[in-house]
């Protein structure tokens, strides 16, 4: 029986969307097995003391009988392997150009020159790249409206929106190169820009709001996502995207709640509701009043805030820091582009300064705060991050380690330089457990672990890797997760890692949707052999309402991704691809370069899907089935971020609609059907017939083996491969590809008619 929440705790003002409360602990945790927890423990004392007893009832928080929970100490045995382990193989073949990267991450250094040179897997960005980073297409920016034709989801800026404080807006703009721009609500329907004004508290003297603003970049393993669809990528790598893509302190000892959680933030004399925190009236607002000075942090990360630009805390800062900072583990879920990294590294970084000082001749120091992040990208995000707050405190050391570098140039960097804090991916993390001499003994320093996005670090892609990881760090130390999208089953299995009185903070307001009310979301369904016109017409139709436009479209495999590459560059598009079939040095680049870029089309698998930071993205695009909803939350959340406007488009084929019936509670409307006229259809066709044969067959294999492994399509076997043959005619092809027998067997399509097989 699913467990039900609580009502919403309005209990710093009444927009205050925090929910906070333990979960019961089911006692099935890797290493120590615990009782079944008393449940109502803790509740009774918080809702006695605010007065609040009365509305809640705990009953509903009575855990689900043992046996039908999923049992994360089982995965040793029982867990579905990655698809591969990290290959050990380096795709940085040079330490000088390691070092470059690496020392990229420290303050500020995001690159801000994209070098004209591609890896040699990809041609692409040559294409379509000029040397400033530009399109050299005119195209694409320039003609309104242009040859494809009547799609128009016209949008308008709001002039004032911004919600971020003075400093933060500098810091934006130097980081960045320019300034933040929001979106408006014109082009809605009456009613529904109605309500998208209540939301954004928009004024119709257009003075608009106050705004915010955020900052990342991601990775998706090069066994994240990709590592999701595990087996399938055992298949050749075919249709891999993503990187694979002390307990109880007991008693009554719980934040926010108490006068003992406010004494961190000095009110603890005073203590009323009124007084507690406040955050903003706005109800969407990601920012909260109470800045970071109110908080006990060392004068020397306050300077590291500051330095980086923030004043005040957002939401889930202030919902959370006082309460980690007091050594309690946190499950924290806050919508998308909300500052949860910072969240999680500054009251890290606390600790780390907290702790006996570091003997510069320990031949293994220990590391203090290991930080899991389930991509790449994300993880050099984060790392680049903390060296932000670090700015100031030259004896402690970020080091990041993930796949794709050579593990001997991440070992001798983290013997050579200080590593308090290491930001790693959980295979590359593994492999250094394994392979590296003392390592082990340095994670036995570990005092704070965070699993950021941590519903994906424990599905079944990463749940091996994370068991290992748990296994080799000690018992006794804080754990923190934190994810924009929390389900059932995480809620489920997060006691393995988390300890029985942990807290679960959600500042996601009961009943309100997990996306942003400022992001306009909308569907269109057609069939195959329209997708990529009408994909094509939706960014034409984008580019021309706004020069500024800066688009992600995400595919479902990191072989389609190449391949709708390809066809947008062939179309002259100012276009970047980023997949797990990329060097890490390209992506990096890329990465780099999406991020400082405006007028850009980023092409993407599922490796940018969670935690990258992108700012001012203005529209953001699916096409295909998402793996999950929580897939399609977090894509949708590369726009919008920091309290901006965005807008996403889901872009499904009639077959794939029962997908919509998994998000009907977000505000998903359907988008006008884009009219593609004869001009647009044969330059589709055209482009079509430009792209390499190659990238069509593997896209092919891909898509067969990403639609097999989605039960509602790959069931039906003789239905998916009609559907698959459908995709090979939208890419212009008569007769589909041939695929290796050995891959048809190990999809288990051997035999289905309609494929050919080699
Ligand atoms: N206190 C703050 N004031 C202003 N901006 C902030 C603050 N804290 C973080 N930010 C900015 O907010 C942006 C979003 O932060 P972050 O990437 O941590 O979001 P997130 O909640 O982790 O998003 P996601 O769920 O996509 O991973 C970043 O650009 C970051 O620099």
């Amino acid at each position: 029986m699913p467990i039900k929440f609580l009502p919403p705790l309005r209990f710093l003002n009444p927009s205050l969307p925090v929910t906070r409360f333990p979960l019961m602990n089911v006692g099935l945790s890797l290493n120590t097995p615990r009782p079944i927890p008393i449940f109502s423990r803790v509740f009774p004392f918080k809702l006695k003391y605010l007065g609040f007893a009365s509305q809640f009832s705990t009953r509903s928080f009575r855990p689900e009988p043992i046996r039908s929970r999923p049992e994360f100490s089982r995965l040793t045995g029982g867990g579905v392997e990655r698809g591969e382990s990290r290959p050990s193989k380096s795709l940085i073949e040079d330490e000088a150009e390691l070092s470059d990267w690496v020392s990229d991450l420290r303050t500020n250094s995001i690159r801000g020159q994209v070098t004209s040179e591609d890896e040699p897997d990809s041609d692409m960005g040559r294409r379509s790249r000029s040397k400033t980073g530009r399109a050299r297409e005119t195209d694409s920016g320039g003609n309104k409206g242009g040859g494809a034709g009547g799609f128009s989801m016209k949008r308008r800026r709001e002039s004032n929106s911004n919600e971020f404080s003075e400093p933060t807006r500098r810091r934006t703009e130097s980081r960045f190169g320019s300034p933040t721009t929001n979106r408006g609500t014109v082009g809605l329907p009456k009613e529904r820009r109605g309500r998208r004004e209540r939301d954004l508290g928009v004024k119709r003297d257009g003075k608009g709001l106050r705004g915010k603003r955020g900052f990342t970049d991601d990775d998706v393993v090069d066994s994240g996502e990709d590592e999701r669809k595990g087996l399938m990528q055992n298949l050749g790598g075919l249709i891999t995207e993503e990187e694979s893509d002390g307990d109880d302190d007991g008693g009554n000892d719980n934040g926010f709640f108490e006068k003992k959680a406010l004494s961190s933030i000095g009110l603890e004399n005073d203590f009323e509701v009124k007084d507690r925190p406040s955050l903003s009236a706005n109800s969407d607002s990601f920012m909260s009043e109470t800045r970071f000075d109110q908080c006990s942090i060392s004068p020397l990360s306050l300077k590291g805030i500051n330095h980086a630009g923030y004043e005040k805390m957002t939401v889930v800062q202030a919902a959370t820091l006082p309460i980690i900072l007091k050594g309690k583990d946190v499950l924290a879920k806050a919508k998308t582009g909300t500052g949860k990294t910072v969240a999680f590294l500054l009251p890290s970084i606390e600790v780390v300064v907290k702790s006996p000082p570091h003997d510069r001749d320990q031949k293994r120091p220990p590391i203090l705060v290991l930080v899991v992040c389930p991509t790449r990208e994300l993880a050099t995000q984060a790392a680049t991050e903390a060296k932000v707050l670090l700015k100031y405190h030259p004896a402690i050391g970020v080091q990041v380690v993930i796949g794709g570098v050579r593990i001997a140039l991440e070992q001798k960097s983290m013997q050579a330089n200080l590593c308090q804090i290491l930001v790693a991916t959980p295979g590359r993390l593994k492999d250094h457990i394994e392979n590296t001499a003392g390592f082990a003994t340095r994670l036995m320093g570990v005092k704070v672990l965070v699993l950021d996005e941590a519903d994906r670090l424990l599905d079944m892609g990463f749940r091996k890797d994370i068991e290992k990881i748990i296994a080799a760090i000690p018992k006794q130390r804080q754990t923190l997760m934190f994810s924009a999208t929390v389900p059932e089953e995480v809620r489920q299995i997060c006691h393995s890692a988390l300890k029985r009185d942990h807290e679960f903070i959600n500042t996601v307001q009961e009943g309100a949707e997990d996306t942003h009310s400022k992001v306009r979301q909308m569907h269109v369904v057609a069939p195959l052999d329209k997708q990529f016109p009408f994909l094509y017409a939706i960014l034409k139709d984008h580019m021309a309402d706004d020069p500024d436009y800066k688009v992600i479209v995400f595919c479902t495999t990191a072989r389609v991704t190449g391949l709708v590459a390809r066809l947008l560059g062939e179309l002259n598009l100012n276009i970047r691809e980023i997949h797990s079939r990329k060097a890490q040095t390209y992506r990096t680049r890329v990465s780099d370069e999406f991020r400082k870029s405006k007028s850009l089309i980023l092409v993407t698998s599922d490796v940018s899907a969670r935690g990258v930071d992108y700012p001012d993205v203005t529209l953001v695009i699916q096409v295909g089935l998402p793996a999950s909803r929580e897939q399609y939350i977090h894509r949708l959340g590369r726009t919008g971020r920091k309290g901006k406007e965005g807008e996403g488009i889901l872009l499904l084929a009639p077959w794939e609609e029962f997908f919509l019936s998994t998000v009907k509670d977000l505000p998903i409307t359907k988008a006008p059907v884009p009219s593609i006229d004869p001009d647009t259809k044969k330059k589709m066709e055209r482009a079509l017939s430009q792209v390499d044969m190659n990238s069509k067959e593997s896209a092919y294999q891909a898509w067969l083996g990403y639609y097999n492994s989605q039960k509602k399509v790959g069931n039906d076997k003789h239905r998916l491969v009609e559907l698959a043959n459908e995709f090979s005619r939208s890419m212009g092809l008569d007769t589909p590809p041939a695929i290796p027998k050995l891959v048809l067997g190990k999809m288990g399509l051997r035999n289905v008619p309609g494929l050919r097989s080699k």
